[in-house]
């Protein structure tokens, strides 16, 4: 492959609905779209998932710039790259972390590869589904209510399970409420490290209320705590922010520390890794599902076709783009029957990024030449 142009924008989406988490409130979503072009002026795209602030990790929108521009794109368009696979194992192997910034730009030579190859990425990352199941994610609500409210319109919309933030103090009682109201439902909780072993009380009440799993509940860096955790809890726990490559889950599961691992391109440094991720949990019978960064649907469509392979049995996070924007940047937007996407089969994405939109809502962009 010959990359001859990389094109970084910087995109400011409003969401539609304010995104609680136990880390902050999402009021807006500014992100880097990623374009590369080959010499026959065919466009790969991505998205990196870096947040503006270093609340979920410790990647930003500006780290991710700092590292894209100085480090991968002259990696990029200073070397022949035969297959999308050699960036991440590499190419960029002798750089630290930076994993969402990795993944940005190695996920938008995927789609060029695939295009290339006249293959939907789904299939040339060696998905065989024609057909995802998607869940919900529920973000902290100003009262009971509206959340039994939201998680009923989410349940007629067809999603297949619900997903809630928790926090300490919007936890047990929570649960317990919505378990009234939906005793059948396939309902987890996701706590994005709120939580330290002292609560392990109130985490280990979690368990009379058949969560499918807990999402990391402990340090984003942890994994020893973890295995404490699920030694006292029934309640599978699964791994989000402590798990970044196949080396971390192999660690996490020699110490017990989850029985599900959620995979976000982004975390772990793209497709290559996630299809690794992958493929280590189906050999050691750890069930996988897509988590989600509150993605445009150019990442969304990255989600779609890693949830293609095999081992995603677990509904995930990407659901249909109307939850999230009054307008999405691709056409078709991401639409969900029934609880379920249908996965393209048109070349690359399958979906086009439209660039009407894409400059619509572009604040800064920057062009880098071969
Ligand atoms: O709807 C989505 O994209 C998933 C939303 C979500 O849960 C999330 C959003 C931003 C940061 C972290 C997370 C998470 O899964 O932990
Ligand atoms: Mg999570």
């Amino acid at each position: 492959m010959k990359i001859k142009q990389v094109i970084l924008r910087h995109l400011k989406l409003d969401l539609l609905y304010p995104f609680t988490t136990s880390f902050g409130t999402e009021y807006d979503k500014d992100f880097i779209l990623v374009e590369v072009k080959n010499e026959d002026g065919l466009s790969g795209w991505a998205e990196s998932v870096a947040m503006l602030d270093p609340l979920y990790n410790e990647e930003t929108v500006k780290t991710n710039w700092h590292i894209l521009e100085d480090y991968l794109i002259p990696i990029v368009l200073k070397n022949d790259i035969q297959h999308p696979d050699e960036l991440f194992e590499k190419w960029f192997a002798h750089l630290r972390g930076n994993y969402m910034a990795k993944a940005a730009i190695e996920g938008a030579v995927w789609d060029l590869y695939a295009k290339e190859q006249n293959m939907s990425l789904a299939r040339a990352l060696g998905g065989d589904r024609s057909k995802i199941d998607v869940g919900v994610s529920i973000g902290i609500k100003d009262s009971m209510e509206e959340t039994i409210e939201t998680i009923g319109e989410r349940l007629e919309e067809g999603y297949k399970r619900v997903k809630l933030k928790i926090r300490p103090g919007w936890d047990v009682a929570l649960i317990d409420r919505v378990r009234q109201e939906y005793p059948d439902i396939p309902l987890m909780a996701d706590a994005n490290s709120a939580y330290t072993l002292d609560d392990m009380d109130r985490l280990v009440a979690l368990d009379d209320y058949q969560l499918m799993m807990i999402e990391q509940p402990l340090a984003h860096n942890d994994i020893i705590n973890h295995a404490d955790l699920q030694a006292r809890m029934k309640t599978p726990i699964c791994l989000d922010e402590s798990i970044h490559s196949v080396e971390d889950a192999r660690k996490a599961l020699k110490l017990g520390s989850c029985k599900i691992i959620n995979i976000k391109i982004g975390r772990v440094g793209g497709l290559t890794e996630s299809r690794k991720l992958h493929d280590f949990c189906q050999a050691n019978d750890i069930p996988v599902w897509c988590g989600g960064m509150l993605e445009s649907g150019v990442g969304r469509a990255h989600n779609i076709a890693i949830t293609s392979l095999p081992n995603f049995t677990l509904p995930g996070d990407t659901a249909a783009s109307s939850l999230y924007w009054a307008e999405d940047i691709i056409e078709p937007e991401v639409t969900v029957q029934n609880g379920e996407i249908t996965v393209p089969t048109s070349p690359g994405l399958g979906y086009e990024t439209s660039l009407e939109k894409v400059n619509k809502y572009t604040v800064y962009s920057r062009t880098y030449r071969a």
